[in-house]
């Protein structure tokens, strides 16, 4: 038995991350939000971690903020002022990161949802920017929801605040694939066996390339891709694949365990 609210493991270069506190249905107290942080971070900085799984226990993802350690907290000590720091680590983790769901996310857990660069649920997973209902604002959530929601459907659910299903998350580019319970190992193992394939940096910059602001015509960005391209060209990790290839082998990214 322990008190941990989030677990941590890694095996084959996949850094599984498991929110657990069903008993407030995963919602982001100081505890979990300290646990959550720090397993970021960890799988951050091991070389050997190449995908980040994040997922959960019982049948809810995420609840959002705890509302409890909220109920009566003065501005600043809510809590949420150390969220956008989750959100970032998510958003800019130099690891791809899959976020796989068998349970419901509300506000802040949608705004993780979002933060993800891969999502997979379940058909009977539910979601809603519940914040107005609560008289709260999805202030630090639209960081992340925002650049991937369309702008007509994020105007309509902000506002009422309503539940949708996991076929209308993925309609709206919240989600990228909502699948049969039975199906949902499978399918995430998909998306992080086509995610190791990649190789290890150019991956990390891919994220920054796609986290960066669109030039306003390609030949604004030329000479920044120009130079992107040709760095990873002439790259160790470039020159490797180019050279497996050609060598009709794998290429040898990372220490394999
Ligand atoms: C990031 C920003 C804002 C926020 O995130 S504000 C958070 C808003 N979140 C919500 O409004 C969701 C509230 N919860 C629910 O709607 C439901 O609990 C659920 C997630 C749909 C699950 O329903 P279910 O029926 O399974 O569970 P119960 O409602 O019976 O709850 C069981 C148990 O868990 C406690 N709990 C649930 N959610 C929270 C929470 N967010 N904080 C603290 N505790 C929570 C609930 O009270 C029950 O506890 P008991 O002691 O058993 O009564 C702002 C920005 O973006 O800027």
């Amino acid at each position: 038995m322990t008190d941990e609210l989030v677990h941590y493991s890694v095996a084959s270069g996949v850094a599984t991350i498991t929110l657990d506190s069903p008993h407030n249905r995963n919602a982001l107290s100081a505890q979990l939000r300290r646990e959550l942080s720090g397993s970021l971070a960890k799988a951050a900085d091991d070389d050997n971690v190449r995908v980040i799984v994040l997922t959960h226990t019982g049948r809810v993802f995420c609840a959002g903020m705890d509302l409890k350690e909220a109920n009566g907290a003065g501005a600043g000590d809510q809590g949420v002022n150390e969220f956008p720091r989750i959100l970032e680590q998510i958003w800019s983790s130099p690891k791809p990161v899959v976020a796989k769901l068998s349970g419901v996310a509300r506000a802040g857990g949608v705004g993780m949802v979002a933060a993800a660069d891969i999502v997979v649920a379940t058909n009977e997973v539910t979601f809603a920017f519940s914040e107005v209902r609560i008289g709260v604002v999805p202030a630090v959530i639209s960081l992340t929801v925002l650049p991937r929601v369309n702008p007509r459907a994020a105007q309509e659910l902000f506002l009422t605040g309503e539940v949708f299903d996991a076929g209308r998350a993925a309609e709206i580019g919240l989600i990228n694939t909502a699948v049969e319970a039975h199906m949902l190992d499978a399918e995430t193992d998909r998306y992080v066996q086509a995610l190791t394939l990649g190789g290890p940096a150019a991956l990390a910059a891919t994220k920054r390339l796609l986290a960066s602001p669109r030039p306003a015509t390609p030949s604004d960005g030329f000479p920044d891709m120009l130079e992107l391209s040709a760095r990873f060209f002439a790259s160790e990790e470039g020159q490797e694949g180019i050279r497996s290839f050609a060598e009709k082998r794998k290429p040898n990214w990372v220490p394999q365990d």
